[in-house]
């Protein structure tokens, strides 16, 4: 089956989980986007939701939607966001940030009841670490980041080459927070929680793609059906 089906196949059974006047976190990739394709079908149907954006793209993407949205400025809480991922393994922790919106997709998640993640099996691992690791940097002080970084991979018990990430121009990816991302090729991160712990201590960091227990549930879509991990 079409990788694109599976995508939609999951990204509506996420949509089976939402109810009229709920708040939702409205994710950022591909498989996001069928999301908020299939929650804007609903809208229109009569469905009252109002969302939050976690990227100036999903933005557009639901305003052309019709999709009511609204801040964390303005609402406290979110009961569901409903976002891809770039790998997920057996416990539920992520790599996320391939589409460069890790920052503020941590912060939507952070505000959620509910993390619901969508994708097609390929995405699940036995081992985080296959998917370069997004990590959101400050310019200022790049080099002394880089270093930093390494040491933090070492004592992790990973290593691996850092690429800064190009833009289309040939300039570095500009983030919609104004920050660079450099990716870890890392091929396998034996302790997630514990990189994630030392990636947040390093001051050039902004954010890492790092998503660890902040998945509740994980909807995989395959050519035999869908299966569903919730957190234990
Ligand atoms: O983290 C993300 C964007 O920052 C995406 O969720 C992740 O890259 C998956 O994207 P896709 O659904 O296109 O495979």
């Amino acid at each position: 089956m079409d990788k694109e089906e599976l995508k939609r196949r999951a990204a509506a059974r996420a949509l089976d989980e939402v109810r009229s006047g709920m708040k939702l976190g409205l994710g950022t990739g591909s498989t996001a986007k069928h999301f908020v394709e299939l929650l804007g079908e609903r809208v229109r149907d009569g469905l009252d939701v109002v969302g939050v954006p976690t990227s100036e793209v999903t933005r557009a993407d639901a305003e052309r939607c019709g999709i009511r949205l609204t801040t964390l400025d303005e609402i406290d809480r979110l009961d569901i966001t409903v976002d891809g991922a770039d790998e997920a393994d057996g416990k539920l922790d992520l790599i996320k940030g391939g589409g460069g919106a890790l920052l503020r997709e941590k912060i939507v998640a952070a505000a959620s009841d509910r993390m619901i993640v969508i994708a097609d099996e390929s995405k699940l691992v036995d081992t985080l670490g296959r998917f370069p690791l997004p990590i959101e940097v400050i310019p200022f002080g790049l080099a002394a980041t880089r270093r930093a970084l390494q040491l933090a991979f070492d004592a992790a018990g990973c290593a691996g080459e850092l690429k800064l990430r190009p833009g289309k121009d040939g300039h570095a990816f500009v983030t919609d927070g104004g920050h660079w991302i450099v990716d870890a090729r890392l091929g396998r991160i034996p302790d997630a929680p514990r990189l994630a712990q030392l990636l947040s201590a390093i001051p050039g960091v902004v954010e890492h793609g790092l998503f660890v227990g902040m998945a509740s549930t994980l909807v995989l879509a395959g050519a035999t059906g869908i299966r569903t991990i919730e957190r234990a």
